[in-house]
Parts: C-alpha cells; structure tokens; sequence
C-alpha cells in the first residue's frame, strides 16, 4: 500500500475499529460549506457560512479548488526549472528509476514581491489568490510536528484561539479538539478527506464588535491507533498587517455598532494595541522562559472570553 493509501485507511477507519471505540471519542460536528456555493453567490449558502462564523467560528470549507485545480499546466517540466508544480511520478526515487510519490509546488520569492508582474513564470489561480496576503505582513504558514506518544496523555498545542483574522488548516490524524461553549467536555474536530478545516482569529472578533467568533480549541493525542504514527499538520494563518490598530470597524457597519453598543464589556473591542502588538504579547507569554509566576500564562489569552451576541 502507499503511504498515501495507508493515511487514507488510517484516516477512514481508525475512529471506529480500535480499542477506542466511537462512542469514546466525543466528535463535535462542524458545518460543511460549499466553496463554489459561496462564490456564485448562493444566499442559502452564505447564511450557513455567517451562522458558522458566528456560533463557534469552525466549519469544514468543501470544493476550495485546491485539489481541482490543473496543475499539470503549471509542472516545472523537464529542462531543470524549479518554480512551479511538480507532479507525482515526475521524479525517481532511486537509480533503478522508481518513481517518487510526492507532489509539491514551489512559488519563486521573486513572483510573490513583483506580483501582479510576473518574474519568473505563471501560477495556478488558487497561488494567484494568496500572492497579496502571502506577502503581506503578518500572514504566515506553520507546519506542526508532533512525535507518536503512546504511554499518556499529552497536549501537543495548548488551548488557544488563533491570533489573525481566518486559519485554514489541513491535518489527516485527529487530535484537534474544541472546547464548545457552554460545555466542559473537549470534543474531537473529525478531518475530513478533502475539506480544509477552518477556523476565525481574534482580529476578527475585535472587527466585528464579537458577532464573529474566534473558538478555543488544542491539539491532544490522536485517537486510537493513530497515537502511533507522527502526526503533521498545515495551517496558513492571515492576519491583519503589523500595523493595523486592532478595533471595532463601528463607523463601518451599524450591525457592528449595535453589537459594540449593546456589549457588556465594550472595552474589549478596542484593546489600544495594533496586530504586531497583540500577536506579540500572546507568543511571548507562552514561552517557557518567560514564566515567572502566573502573570505570563494569564496574560498569554485572546478573545477566548469574548462571545457572540452578549
Ligand atoms: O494541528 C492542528 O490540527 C491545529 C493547529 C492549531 O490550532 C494551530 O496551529 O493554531
Ligand atoms: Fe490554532
């Protein structure tokens, strides 16, 4: 079997045929959302795609055109040219001439700081879409590692919301879990073959006066078996840029004013600080060396606290 293959089984079955059954693993469900629906204007759509944002801030995003793209036009080809798509089977492994398994895209930094003129060469539209945000100050993508642990309980990431404006992550093993409000129990978010997950960040709930809403969530042990085998994940975070001031757009929206003027705490919308500022004090207060005492941790918090509609 392929690794590939071998993630898939693993990512099909493993929730229901381990020594952990089904009913042990607590999955909190999220709402799938149609990519193509949301952009040919589908008002049913956008309406799930609003209650999602405003509930728990987490939904599953189908049909993002990541996977269907034609990448084959973009393949770097074959007279040694670095930049674009390479696609599986373009390369061999070793010199019996086996062929490699991987498919990847390499940007050129040059097209992303000239863009919208073109450098080095031409990109698939899905690339095109993030040159702006990719470049633009604060955006940032992170790869997580966590190594198999078997003999307890660990928390690989701890309870947090993320800082920026919208995360979209992929993972295959779960592990990632939310914490709904109202409830005491963290529930697994399930990865789902072909959906990227997503999620909103505190600059969004700051924006929008709380309607919006940035979810704790953390990242455990997957479940079962698949504590067993390392688990990687890819987030890309956008942010706001360093220098934005992080407030309540009221002169903007009256939705979002009504909300500012009806909020117990109207202080939280408007925290003094800018993006860089925010993001700044919530990474140092989680760094070891910087726990004297528990003023850091305390103050290492986001929007956690922050919820819709009060
Ligand atoms: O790895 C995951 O599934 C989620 C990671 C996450 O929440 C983060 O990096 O902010
Ligand atoms: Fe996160």
């Amino acid at each position: 079997m392929t690794a590939e293959g071998f993630l898939k089984s693993i990512t099909r079955t493993e929730w229901h045929h381990t020594s952990l059954s089904l009913k042990d693993v607590p999955i909190h469900p999220l709402l799938v959302i149609d990519y193509e629906l949301i952009k040919a204007g589908n008002k049913h759509e956008i309406e799930r795609l609003w209650t999602a944002g405003t509930t728990l801030g987490f939904w599953y995003l189908k049909n993002h055109g990541v996977d269907e793209e034609r990448k084959m036009k973009y393949e770097q080809g074959d007279e040694g040219m670095s930049f674009g798509y390479k696609a599986a089977g373009a390369n061999v492994v070793d010199a019996s001439g086996t062929k490699d398994i991987t498919q990847f895209i390499n940007i050129a930094t040059d097209d992303a700081l000239a863009w919208p003129v073109q450098a080095r060469r031409s990109y698939p539209s899905t690339v095109n879409a993030s040159m702006v945000s990719t470049i633009a100050p604060g955006s940032a993508t992170r790869c997580t590692y966590s190594p198999p642990i078997l003999d307890r309980q660990v928390t690989a990431i701890s309870a947090h919301t993320d800082f920026g404006s919208l995360s979209f992550l992929h993972n295959r093993l779960g592990g990632l879990q939310v914490l709904v409000p109202g409830t005491e129990e963290w529930q697994y978010v399930k990865p789902l073959p072909g959906h990227a997950i997503c999620n909103l960040g505190d600059a969004m709930v700051i924006f929008s006066g709380g309607i919006l809403r940035s979810n704790l969530h953390r990242v455990v042990n997957p479940p079962g078996a698949q504590g067993s085998l390392d688990r990687y994940s890819l987030v890309y975070f956008t942010r706001p840029a360093d220098s934005v001031v992080l407030r309540a757009l009221t002169d903007e929206s009256p939705l979002i004013a009504d909300a500012v003027a009806h909020a117990s705490d109207p202080k939280r919308f408007e925290p003094g600080v800018t993006a860089l500022e925010w993001l700044t004090r919530r990474i140092k207060n989680r760094r070891a060396a910087n726990q004297k005492g528990l003023g850091a941790w305390l103050d290492s918090g986001g929007t956690e606290h922050t919820t819709s509609g009060s």
